[in-house]
């Protein structure tokens, strides 16, 4: 599903470059459970972000579903993107003006799916997350759990093969935490691949496969 080879990636940092990603050489298969684990500033988010194709690196090659991404233009990765990849964040970035069923419509409405099948789809997606009832809720009147909720749904809405969560439990009390996390969880059980950052090592833990960085390298790949 995934495969990095000699990826490094620089980032200019006054007038010379801070090198945040060092060789790495990554394969991660179709329906694996990975953890990325170490501390911060490692580079977990960066790699993460090259994962998603919201960055790119200066030398390496990264193939994503058998695609060579590092050779496309941008708008046939951003194409990639939208087929290929669901994004769960921290700070669930929702919008705030919009309800969360329009939140949910979003991904959709930029694929350019029609009404009513946008309408079906965002309707079964909300009821998975049993947040159907808080369908025209705005952001702000809803808990932790619930807009994490609904970003779940905002990100497998499109049929993702991969989600990338970035601390997804990091704003949540343990509580919400363990359910959000039972949801990614049956989300992998059902196929999708899930990798998962995290400075949670019971969360980490629970993944197949643990994967650490330190200072922009991979130890245990
Ligand atoms: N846009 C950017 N421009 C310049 N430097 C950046 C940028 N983004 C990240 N960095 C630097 O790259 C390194 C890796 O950052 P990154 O956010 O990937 O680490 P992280 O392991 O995810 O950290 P944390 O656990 O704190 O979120 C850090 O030294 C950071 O300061």
């Amino acid at each position: 599903m995934i495969r990095m080879q000699a990826v490094n990636k620089w980032y200019p940092s006054g007038d010379t470059k801070l090198h945040a990603l060092k060789n790495i050489n990554l394969e991660i298969h179709s329906g694996d459970y990975v953890s990325l684990m170490g501390p911060s500033g490692s580079g977990k988010s960066t790699l993460l972000n090259m994962i998603g194709l919201l960055d790119v690196f200066e030398d390496g090659e990264y193939w994503l579903a058998q695609h060579p991404t590092h050779e496309l233009s941008e708008e046939s990765r951003a194409r990639l993107r939208r087929e290929h990849i669901g994004f769960i964040f921290q700070s669930f970035q929702l919008i705030p003006r919009l309800t969360a069923f329009e939140n949910v419509a979003l991904p959709l409405v930029l694929s350019e799916v029609p009404s009513h099948e946008r309408q079906q789809k965002v309707t079964s997606v909300l009821k998975q997350m049993d947040m159907l009832a808080r369908a025209h809720h705005r952001p702000s009147q809803l808990s932790g759990g619930q807009l994490q909720r609904v970003a779940i749904a905002r990100a497998i809405v499109t049929e993702p093969s991969v989600i990338l969560a970035d601390e997804p439990t990091g704003n949540l009390d343990q509580q919400s935490g363990h359910d959000i996390t039972e949801l990614l969880e049956n989300l992998n059980r059902r196929g999708i691949t899930l990798i998962v950052v995290t400075h949670d090592p019971a969360l980490g833990q629970r993944a197949r496969r643990q994967i650490r960085m330190i200072d922009g390298a991979l130890v245990n790949s």
